[in-house]
């Protein structure tokens, strides 16, 4: 807490605190025109096609970095917390989601072993890196790995909400991201982050080695995906000044 609560009134969680402070790029993030466009039924399909490849590339380089979080929560060594499972499950979904983005190439007609990361990819990918170190706080890394995973669940159920036109043909993407199964998974990570949070905050652990600024890294991590995911949409678009989108 905040030292500044009452009891029995609500307080906001560091998440939420987040999101308020930085609502202009968190909205940018997940009401991106590449998603209002999926939503409108206006989206350009080079553009999906383009999306659908380069985020092929990230969810590959974003494996080993669950996997890298998977171990940071084991060495916490607190196997009450239920944080293992969590972890575990995203990486089983992960699975299925590089199935999934195979099979729904072969169905657009994009070849994934000839597609190129773009300098946006590129780029989020050296940061997934970055944060795969072990010196990085756990902390940060549930942080950012909230934060991924909350971009594209509120982003795709946006397409999915009541009065929107997504093409038929791009539900089952939107639904992978937008259905309340995963949105539930990520309330479970962004729990986990803001338990993270509140401990290094009120220093409550004394025996775990946390940095005494996890908390503002963890804030600029938090915005840092805001910008990557933005750049990324941007590129999908063909709007990032890098790609021309195809005639
Ligand atoms: C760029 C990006 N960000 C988030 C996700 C959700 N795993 C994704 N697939 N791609």
């Amino acid at each position: 807490m905040d030292g500044k609560s009452k009891p029995g009134v609500p307080y906001d969680v560091m998440t939420d605190t987040w999101v308020k402070k930085h609502r202009l790029i968190y909205i940018g993030a997940t009401r991106h025109p590449f998603i209002l466009s999926i939503r409108d039924g206006t989206v350009d399909l080079s553009a999906f096609k383009r999306w659908l490849g380069q985020d092929y590339i990230f969810v590959r380089a974003f494996v080993p970095f669950v996997a890298s979080v998977l171990i940071k929560a084991y060495k916490k060594g607190d196997e009450s917390s239920g944080d293992m499972e969590v972890i575990l499950s995203g990486l089983g979904s992960l699975n299925d989601e590089i199935a999934w983005f195979k099979q729904e190439a072969s169905k657009w007609g994009v070849d994934l072993s000839q597609v190129a990361p773009e300098k946006p990819t590129q780029d989020y990918c050296r940061f997934l890196e970055e944060l795969m170190r072990p010196e990085v706080d756990y902390t940060v890394a549930m942080a950012a790995f909230w934060a991924i995973e909350a971009v594209y669940q509120e982003s795709f159920a946006h397409c999915l909400e009541e009065g929107s036109k997504t093409p038929t043909e791009l539900q089952e993407a939107c639904q992978r991201w937008g259905n309340d199964g995963f949105g539930r998974y990520c309330s479970s990570l962004r729990n986990i982050a803001d338990r993270q949070l509140e401990k290094v905050a009120s220093g409550s652990v004394p025996l775990v080695k946390v940095s005494e600024d996890a908390v503002s890294k963890a804030e600029v991590t938090f915005l840092r995906v805001l910008e990557y995911e933005v750049d990324f949409w941007n590129m999908s678009c063909g709007t990032d000044g890098h790609s021309a989108p195809k005639p």
